[in-house]
């Protein structure tokens, strides 16, 4: 576990864990790892928010359901104050990342850290969940938080709501 005490925008807070397991999927075409209600956390590279896949080759995942450190209990947020970033250290094969976390805000002591799962409500109904994060999602609303990098300790939705108005008009 990487902890930096400095906590301003950037601060590499965690790594997720480092226990990797091998799992052939071949027999499976399709696999949707958005809401398994697990500790699961895709390793190999498909391509960019890609939460619905099919393949016919081997994958990676991270499996913290049974050992892990904190990060395993980071919650999604549709307005996270984290982002993920592979960070590759003793190999360079995209499959073998340490999955680092980052602010990507300041963050106050006492928030809690969330990051986007990709979760898109309503896309897979036998897995659904319903998100509790309480943020309301605007078309726009993250590109316009993040450029005013506007230091919420708690998702404020109305000013949120405010700026996504006011801002991305023609986005809504
Ligand atoms: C990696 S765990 C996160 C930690 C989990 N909340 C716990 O207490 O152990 C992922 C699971 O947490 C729940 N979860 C996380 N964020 C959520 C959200 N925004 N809305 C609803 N459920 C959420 C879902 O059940 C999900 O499968």
């Amino acid at each position: 576990i990487i902890y930096f005490l400095n906590d301003g925008k950037g601060s590499l807070i965690m790594t997720y864990v480092i226990k990797y397991i091998s799992r052939l999927l071949s027999k499976l075409t399709h696999y949707d790892f958005r809401f398994t209600d697990s500790y699961l956390f895709l390793l190999t590279y498909v391509g960019k928010k890609c939460w619905f896949y099919s393949f016919s080759w081997g994958i990676y995942l991270l499996d913290a359901t049974k050992e892990g450190n904190v990060g395993r209990f980071l919650n999604h947020s549709c307005w996270p104050n984290l982002f993920v970033q592979s960070v590759f250290v003793e190999t360079h094969n995209r499959n073998f990342p340490l999955v680092a976390f980052f602010t990507n805000r300041h963050v106050k002591a006492g928030t809690e850290l969330t990051w986007d799962y990709g979760y898109e409500a309503g896309s897979m109904p036998e897995t659904e969940i319903s998100c509790q994060c309480g943020v309301q999602k605007l078309a726009g609303w993250e590109v316009e938080a993040n450029r005013l990098a506007v230091d919420y300790a708690q998702p404020d939705t109305g000013r949120l709501e405010e700026h996504s108005r006011a801002h991305c008009a023609s986005e809504l």
